[in-house]
């Protein structure tokens, strides 16, 4: 048996992921427009890339009317503000370190979606590894999936702890090699190289060379073992960077992100700063 929604509602769709959610649903013919409700503070002044006629609201209360599936896309911060009765909703949050239990209390909502895509939905290439809780059904599930396959690629998860940890790993993904060209191309523009070639050197290396990796399980290892095996240059390079700490800065960044999504509460989310999460604190919430 299938479950299919009548239509389908973004709370946040004005934002970042929200757009990008919808643009992706409506690009790949998933989704007629006249199927997506959208709300947003205000209306919004651009319409989705795509022109697609999808109706746009700043009544969330009548977006929750017209749509028995809404993905909630609001900053965590602005969730508990968020007047929200759900009851015969299927409710799919995107929102980071949110737990299924206080989405269904807030929400008043027992078949409750978490989700964690990436902002690689901007080109239909995230990976949105989810959850339900055991009110969404096996057909709600298998619509949840095929949504998901719009996005990029998914994975059932048995355990939330493991959404909180990937919240970080993949939900953060695209900043993690962002930040690696950041750190390359200002050694190279501190050695006098132009900039165009910079940025096409490290272009080359982060879009060009990661397709190299693509599709292997334990990939990245063999592929770094086979430079270090090789005792080049590249050798030199990565048995510096490894002795400089480079794995233990990752392996402490991705446990920062796990603590952050982990210990998101009201009086958390509009305080953290950059060392407000020690790496190592002990967890605060829930009982894992
Ligand atoms: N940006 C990213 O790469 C990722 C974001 N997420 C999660 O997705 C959620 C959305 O993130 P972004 O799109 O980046 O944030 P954003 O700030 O770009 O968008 C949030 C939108 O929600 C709107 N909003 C706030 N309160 C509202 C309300 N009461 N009713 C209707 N709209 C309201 C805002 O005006 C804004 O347009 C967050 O919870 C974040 O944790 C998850 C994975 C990746
Ligand atoms: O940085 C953030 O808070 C969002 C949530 C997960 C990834 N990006």
């Amino acid at each position: 048996m299938s479950w299919q929604p009548r239509r389908l509602g973004i709370i946040g769709g004005n934002g970042w992921l929200g757009r990008a959610m919808a643009e992706a649903m409506l690009g790949s013919g998933w989704l007629p427009p006249d199927a997506l409700w959208l709300s947003g503070r205000t209306l919004p002044a651009q319409p989705l890339i795509s022109g697609q006629p999808v109706h746009w609201t700043t009544d969330n209360q009548q977006l929750l009317n017209q749509c028995d599936a809404v993905i909630l896309s609001l900053r965590p911060q602005d969730f508990f503000a968020l007047s929200l009765r759900a009851e015969n909703t299927l409710l799919i949050s995107v929102m980071a370190g949110i737990s299924v239990a206080e989405l269904s209390a807030h929400a008043a909502c027992s078949a409750v979606v978490r989700c964690m895509p990436n902002a690689a939905i901007a080109i239909r290439g995230s990976y949105s590894p989810w959850l339900a809780s055991a009110e969404v059904s096996a057909a709600q599930r298998r619509w949840v999936q095929s949504m998901l396959s719009t996005w990029g690629s998914e994975d059932e998860l048995e355990e939330e702890d493991h959404l909180h940890y990937l919240t970080g790993l993949s939900g953060s993904g695209p900043a993690f090699p962002a930040l690696l060209g950041r750190a390359m191309s200002e050694h190279a523009l501190s050695r006098g190289l132009p900039a165009h070639v910079v940025n096409r050197a490290v272009e080359g290396v982060l879009v060009g060379a990661s397709p190299l990796l693509a599709g292997q399980n334990e990939g990245p290892a063999r592929v770094a073992q086979r430079f270090l095996d090789y005792q080049g240059t590249t050798a030199a390079a990565l048995i510096t960077m490894i002795q400089e700490g480079f794995e233990q800065a990752i392996h402490h960044g991705l446990q920062a992100a796990e603590q952050a999504a982990f210990n998101m509460t009201p009086e958390t989310m509009n305080s953290r700063t950059p060392d407000s999460v020690p790496v190592g604190a002990p967890r605060t919430k829930g009982d894992s």
